[in-house]
């Protein structure tokens, strides 16, 4: 059997009951963390609350050559991911692969970084379009720069439908965790070079360390919160399509935007 088991926002004690159950009762525990992390914990912290030992897993050893999956035809095998495992991830295909090898398998859910914006950011769930990633920059074979424009796109596309947009912001091995700040930043260029004005005034919601005793939201313009320390990692960035009354009052009232954000709304 293989459980896939998501272990919340931000420290060890994010796990559901069912999900520390579940590491309990596990023959193998194997975990993930270059989709998501849980900034607030260490692997010392984890193995020490589930009592069992944790085998870390790079992207290769999931997504490339998943050998470990074996354990799982005669064992009970818990797979950690942080948030929930199936929420902007890929580890659908692991269902897959298991399929194929005869090993059944469950899945145990996690608070997710999907669900938290929307109460973090005051913005309505239902109104949310498609999702987008900023990737960090990579420098081309001619030595260029490359900056992807699809984020840009999936927010122009959204805003044309009336919908937010949430941003995964990239995490990286080797250039690190991306922050609202850069992503702002790469966002405003891509907007100098097309001038389309999907980024011109507009305002955004930057969340950091959702989960934690202090996670700093903030909204306001982009070209602003640009400029605004919101710590350390990690962070994520939602581009809100036209406001609701509602929406556009918590964001002043709750997370400190421009009042003038609420000229000619109707209530
Ligand atoms: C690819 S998504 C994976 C989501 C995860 N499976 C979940 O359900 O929460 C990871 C990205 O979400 C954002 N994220 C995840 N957890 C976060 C947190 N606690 N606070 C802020 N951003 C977070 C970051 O931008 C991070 O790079």
């Amino acid at each position: 059997m293989l459980t896939f088991i998501g272990l919340g926002l931000f420290d060890e004690k994010d796990i559901s009951l069912k999900g520390l159950e579940a590491i309990k009762n596990a023959d193998m525990v194997f975990a993930e963390f270059y989709t998501s992390r849980l900034m607030g914990s260490s692997l010392e912290e984890m193995e020490s609350l589930y009592g069992k030992k944790v085998n870390l897993l790079y992207r290769e050893d999931v997504e490339i050559s998943p050998d470990w999956l074996a354990e799982a035809k005669d064992k009970n095998v818990a797979f950690l991911t942080g948030g929930d495992t199936m929420v902007s991830t890929t580890h659908v295909d692991l269902r897959l692969r298991a399929k194929n090898l005869g090993i059944e398998t469950k899945l145990i859910h996690g608070s997710s970084i999907a669900s938290a914006i929307c109460g973090l950011s005051c913005l309505q769930n239902y109104r949310f379009g498609k999702a987008s990633t900023i990737p960090h920059p990579y420098t081309s074979s001619r030595g260029i720069t490359v900056i992807s424009e699809t984020p840009y796109d999936t927010i122009k596309l959204n805003k044309e439908h009336n919908m937010h947009t949430l941003v995964f912001l990239d995490i990286d091995k080797d250039k690190g965790y991306m922050t609202i700040n850069q992503a702002l930043s790469l966002l405003l260029q891509v907007e100098e070079k097309r001038g389309e004005g999907v980024m011109e005034n507009a305002i955004a919601v930057g969340i950091a360390r959702a989960g934690s005793e202090a996670p700093v939201v903030k909204a306001g313009y982009a070209h602003d919160l640009k400029e605004d320390d919101f710590g350390e990692p990690l962070h994520i960035l939602v581009i809100p399509a036209s406001l609701h009354f509602i929406e556009a009052e918590a964001l002043v009232e709750l997370l400190g935007a421009p009042a003038e954000i609420l000229e000619g709304l109707d209530d």
